[in-house]
C-alpha cells in the first residue's frame, strides 16, 4: 500500500468534488478553498457529529449561535486587540514573510528535534534562526529582518464612515461570543454550574503563512465548547473533556496511530492557564494541532466583568456563594478535522484479481453518501428509483445508473459510500436487493424493507 500524500488528497478532493480552490477562474485567492458537493456533506456531517456528542447527548451542555461582528470592546477585554499577534519576519532578499516560530519548528522537524517554540522571547527566536543559519524557504538566502508583532485580526468598518470610531473586527475565535452571553444563557436555560455552552461558526485570522491545503486558512470554522465549573474542580473537568474529545475522534474511527495528545509544559502555558493539551494529528506534512484543550481558569469572565462593568458571577443556589466560574475550553477546527478525516480515511488497496482501488474508509456517520442505489439494467430504472426515493427521505443517497456495476463500485469506494445497493431482475420477484459492503466488499441479499434499518444502524458512533 503506498503512502497517502497531500498531493493525492488535494487531487482527489478536486476531481471528486470535496474541495475546490477558491475563486479559481480568477487565479484563486491565497489559500482559500470552497467545499464542493461531497465536501459540504462531509463537513456538515463532521459538524453534526460534534453537535450530537457535545450538545444533544451531553446532559451538561447547551448550544449558541452568536454573531461574528461584536462590540470591539469585547476584543479589548479578551486581550486580542493588545496581544493576538504572531512573530513576523521578512526575508530582506525576496521580501517573503514568515512566522519566526514556524521557521524554527520546520527546522526542528527537518533535523528530527523535539521542541516547542511557543513562549520563546523574540531574542531567543532571532538568535536560533541566526545561529542555525536558517534559510528563507522561498529564495534560500539567510537574511531576515528582526521580528515584529503582527496582529491577526481582520479589521473592517461598520456603517458609512470609515474612521477609527467605526472600526470593528471579524471574530478570530467563536469563544468570546460565548463568554459575553454567559449570563443570558445561564439565566434562560436555568443551568447550574457545571455546565457548558457550545458553538459552531466561522472565525477569521489574517494568518501570515496560510497553507497546507485547508489546515491553515484565513477563514475557517471552529467548534468550541466553554465549560464552566467551580474553581478547584477545573482540573478534574479538564481530564474529563480531554478524554471526551479523544473518544469522539476514536468512535469516528480515527486510527490510534494517527493521533497523540501533547500536554503543554509549565513554561509553555499561557499565564492564565492551569493546564493545556493539544490533540495532534499525523498529517502527511507532519504532526499538527487538531484540538486545543485548555483550562482557562476564570480569566475570560473576569476580563469581561472588568471591561463591561457587568457582574458575571454565579450564585450557587445551595450555598448562596458568589463566584466567577472556571472554564475548560476544547476548541476544534471544523475544516482542520475534516481534513484529518479525509487523510485518515484514504487507502489504496490491491485486490485479489490484481486490480487497485482507492477507498475512503469514512465512518458511515461522516460519509457524504450513506448508500448508492444502482439499477442492474436500464430496464430496471423505474423500480430502482423507488428504492432511491424511499431512502433519500431519510439519508443522503446517490442514484447511479452509468457504466458497469464494477465501475460504479470503484466510484463509490473512492468517495467512501458505505453501501452499494444493486436492484436486479430477481428484485422484481423477491423484493430483495444486493448490498455490497465498502470495506469488506462482501455482498448479501437484503429485503428492501430492511434497508432503512441497516443504514440507520451503521450511523451509530
Ligand atoms: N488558521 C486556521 N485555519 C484552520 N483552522 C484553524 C486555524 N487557526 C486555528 N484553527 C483551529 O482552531 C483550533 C483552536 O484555535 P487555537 O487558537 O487554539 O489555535 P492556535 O493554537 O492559534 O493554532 P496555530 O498554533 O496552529 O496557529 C485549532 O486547534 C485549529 O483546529
Amino acid at each position: 500500500m503506498s503512502k497517502v500524500t497531500m498531493e493525492k488528497i488535494v487531487s482527489l478532493s478536486k476531481t471528486r468534488g470535496f474541495v475546490f480552490p477558491g475563486s479559481e477562474i480568477y487565479g484563486g485567492l491565497a489559500n482559500t478553498w470552497d467545499y464542493g458537493p461531497l465536501g459540504v456533506e462531509l463537513k456538515n456531517n463532521v459538524k453534526k457529529a460534534w453537535w450530537k456528542k457535545f450538545v444533544q447527548e451531553s446532559k451538561y451542555n447547551v448550544g449558541l449561535d452568536a454573531s461574528i461582528l461584536m462590540n470591539p470592546q469585547a476584543w479589548v477585554a479578551s486581550g486580542h486587540v493588545g496581544g493576538f499577534a504572531d512573530p513576523l519576519m521578512d526575508c530582506k532578499a525576496c521580501k517573503a514573510r514568515f512566522r519566526a516560530d514556524k521557521l524554527i519548528e520546520d527546522h526542528f522537524a527537518k533535523h528530527g528535534k523535539e521542541g516547542v517554540v511557543d513562549g520563546w522571547p523574540h531574542e531567543q527566536m532571532e538568535a536560533y534562526i541566526r545561529e542555525n543559519h536558517i534559510k528563507c524557504p522561498e529564495c534560500g538566502k539567510a537574511d531576515f529582518t528582526g521580528i515584529r508583532q503582527f496582529n491577526l485580526m481582520f479589521k473592517t468598518f461598520q456603517g458609512v464612515t470609515e474612521d477609527s470610531s467605526t472600526q470593528i473586527y471579524l471574530r478570530p475565535e467563536t469563544a468570546q461570543g460565548i463568554f459575553v452571553n454567559f449570563k443570558n444563557v445561564q439565566r434562560a436555560s436555568r443551568k447550574k454550574v457545571p455546565f457548558g455552552i457550545a458553538q459552531v461558526g466561522k472565525s477569521f485570522r489574517n494568518e501570515i503563512t496560510p497553507g497546507n491545503f485547508t489546515f491553515r486558512t484565513r477563514e475557517f470554522e471552529q467548534m468550541e465548547l466553554e465549560f464552566f465549573c467551580a474553581p478547584g474542580e477545573d482540573l478534574e473537568w479538564f481530564d474529563y473533556w480531554k478524554q471526551y474529545c479523544l473518544d469522539w475522534l476514536k468512535n469516528l474511527n480515527m486510527k490510534d496511530a494517527s493521533i497523540r495528545s501533547r500536554d503543554h509544559a509549565k513554561e509553555e502555558l499561557s499565564h492564565y492557564s492551569n493546564a493545556t493539551t493539544d490533540i495532534e494529528f499525523l498529517f502527511p506534512f507532519g504532526w499538527g494541532e487538531l484540538w486545543g484543550i485548555a483550562d482557562r481558569t476564570d480569566f475570560d469572565l473576569k476580563a469581561h466583568m472588568t471591561h463591561s462593568g457587568e457582574d458575571l458571577r454565579y450564585v450557587d443556589p445551595m450555598t448562596n456563594e458568589k463566584y466567577v466560574p472556571y472554564c475548560i475550553e476544547p476548541s476544534l477546527g471544523a475544516d482542520r478535522v475534516t481534513l484529518a478525516f479525509l487523510v485518515d480515511a484514504y487507502e489504496e488497496e490491491t485486490l485479489e484479481d490484481g486490480s487497485d482501488r482507492v477507498v475512503m474508509k469514512f465512518h458511515p456517520a461522516l460519509a457524504p453518501f450513506k448508500a448508492a442505489v444502482f439499477p442492474l439494467a436500464k430496464k430496471l430504472n423505474d423500480e430502482a428509483v423507488k428504492v432511491f426515493e424511499m431512502l433519500s427521505k431519510e439519508f443522503m443517497v446517490d442514484y447511479d445508473d452509468s457504466g458497469s456495476i464494477g465501475k460504479r463500485y470503484r466510484r463509490h469506494d473512492e468517495i467512501g459510500t458505505p453501501f452499494c445497493i444493486t436492484f436486479d431482475f430477481d428484485s422484481l420477484e423477491d423484493g430483495q436487493v444486493t448490498v455490497r459492503d465498502r470495506d469488506t466488499m462482501t455482498q448479501k441479499r437484503v429485503p428492501i424493507a430492511e434497508l432503512i434499518d441497516l443504514i440507520r444502524e451503521s450511523q451509530a458512533f
